[in-house]
């Protein structure tokens, strides 16, 4: 399927018979990530719309991924908020996972909040931190499978997108004076770079420590197609990664060799505990702090000028 096969009007038609004029021309999109759909608690007027009614929508089968879009104000500004997203590891392709946020763009979005949950590579980023991205390293990207590749569907979209500037500082800028204002610490926050791996597998030691040696501070398996998508389609984009645990990349293994030996010598072997990451974990870690983010990410819709 090409990016000009996509069901655009018949997904905007389907949208215009059920949400209000005042709601239909959303300012701002939000992506809400694994366990953060609660993001849209700020809205009020709500029309949720799922997403098995809108053609071209696909359904998340991701715990913590809620399959409706919600229509809102936040405040005066009128949002549209995806509570769930696709990934790539569900078999999905690209063009439709980035199909919504060109819907979004259609119905007027001009700004994309887009979050998610990610293991932090960085020792000086800790599990409940919320990073917001400065860059990206798509690894998919570099390896022949860059979410964009395909016929150029549409010519007033450049062909060779820059994505050097895919994370807006004003954006960014006003995420940090939202901060403040909330009477947060700007220090409990970070910036980094997101690695964007296709999962679904967590990555192995020697592939954290791959990405972490590229220069990535935290990885994840979503977010690059939409903000590409995005940035396509003219959008201003902020991302926030919420991290959820940290990715284990010790620099020596155990020597299995070396036990067996002790205990050939008759020495007491103990069989530690080898913790390992599972998306319960990064379910909780969202609940525990979605209400932080959705503070924050009220107080930046409202502060878009
Ligand atoms: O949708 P996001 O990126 O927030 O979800 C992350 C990546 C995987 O989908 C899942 C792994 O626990 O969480
Ligand atoms: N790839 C990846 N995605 C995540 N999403 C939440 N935590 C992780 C992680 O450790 N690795």
């Amino acid at each position: 399927m090409t990016d000009a096969q996509l069901p655009f009007a018949a997904a905007l038609e389907s949208l215009a018979k059920c949400v209000p004029q005042n709601l239909i021309r959303p300012k701002v999109g939000i992506i809400c990530g694994s366990g953060l759909s609660t993001l849209a608690a700020s809205l009020t007027d709500t029309v949720y719309v799922p997403y098995g009614e809108i053609p071209g929508f696909l359904i998340s089968t991701v715990d913590g991924h809620k399959n409706s879009l919600v229509f809102g104000l936040c405040g005066d500004v009128p949002v549209v908020a995806m509570l769930g997203r696709f990934h790539a590891y569900e078999g999905y392709p690209f063009q439709k996972i980035m199909f919504p946020v060109r819907v979004m763009a259609r119905l007027g979005v001009k700004n994309l909040i887009v979050t998610n949950a990610s293991g932090s590579l960085n020792p000086n980023i800790p599990v409940g931190t919320i990073v917001v991205l400065h860059d990206h390293l798509g690894i998919p990207n570099l390896s022949g499978f860059n979410p964009l590749l395909g016929p150029q569907h549409d010519k007033k979209i450049p062909r060779f997108l820059p994505t050097s500037n895919a994370y807006s500082t004003s954006l960014r800028r006003l995420f940090f004076h939202a901060v403040h204002e909330l009477g947060f610490n700007l220090d409990d926050f970070a910036e980094g770079t997101y690695a964007w791996v296709s999962g679904p597998t967590y990555e192995s030691p020697a592939e954290g420590r791959f990405i972490r040696a590229a220069g990535a501070d935290v990885v994840g398996m979503s977010t690059v197609p939409e903000v590409l998508a995005a940035k396509e389609e003219g959008l201003e984009v902020i991302a926030l990664s919420l991290v959820t645990n940290f990715v284990i990349i010790p620099d020596t293994y155990r020597s299995i060799k070396a036990e067996v030996k002790a205990q050939l010598e008759g020495k007491i072997v103990e069989d530690p505990l080898q913790p390992v990451v599972s998306h319960q974990e990064v379910l909780e870690i969202g609940l525990k702090k979605a209400e932080i983010m959705r503070a924050i990410v009220e107080r930046v819709v409202q502060k878009i000028p």
